[in-house]
């Protein structure tokens, strides 16, 4: 099994514009304060959630086209839907925004399902600086591409992180698969 796979072009920059400019239709929400949680010190961003935004019906198929063709080659995993928005998050050098090493694995009936995580890249990599995305399937640390609507995918046990964004602002679409219990 392939534990982080990668595509290089998920969405086009034009396509990636437009998901940003949806998500930015309204003021995003502080993710240290959403769901009754006060996390800042785990992760200072800023989300939108598409389902709540009209028109973005095409990003959802598209997601589900690539999770589909990546888990029938690469994960062979048992998924059942995609249960949660598709996540825009901002994370701007105003605040250092970034997301400390975390599995995407919770508590609750939703988050205790999840298989696999798809995060898109939706900035230029010349909009921002740190702000990178570092995966650790094993012993060996793995950032991703950051070009533009390049994408990767994997289990959601694995632990990654956002380091710290110190100029600019960096979006990022994230998108979780869920499903019954790995076994
Ligand atoms: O913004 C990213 O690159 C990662 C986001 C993330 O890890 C999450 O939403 O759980
Ligand atoms: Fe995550």
């Amino acid at each position: 099994m392939l534990s982080v796979h990668a595509f290089e072009a998920a969405f086009s920059p034009a396509e990636c514009d437009a998901i940003v400019a949806l998500a930015r239709q309204e003021e995003l929400a502080d993710a240290g304060l959403v769901k009754n949680r006060s996390d800042h010190g785990l992760r200072r961003a800023d989300l939108a959630w598409l389902d709540e935004r009209e028109g973005g019906g095409w990003i959802m198929e598209r997601i589900m086209r690539l999770v589909a063709e990546a888990n029938r080659s690469h994960f062979d995993f048992a998924l059942t839907e995609f249960g949660e928005s598709p996540q825009v998050a901002r994370y701007g050098a105003e605040r250092a925004g970034h997301f400390a090493w975390h599995s995407d694995i919770g508590e609750g009936a939703l988050a205790s399902r999840r298989k696999l995580t798809l995060v898109v890249q939706l900035s230029d990599p010349s909009d921002y600086e740190g702000g990178a995305l570092e995966l650790q399937p094993d012993s060996h640390i793995r950032t991703a591409d950051r070009a533009r609507g390049s994408a990767v995918l994997f289990p959601s046990f694995v632990l990654h992180r956002v380091t710290p964004v110190t100029a600019g602002e960096r979006f990022s679409l994230s998108t979780w698969v869920h499903g019954p219990a790995f076994r």
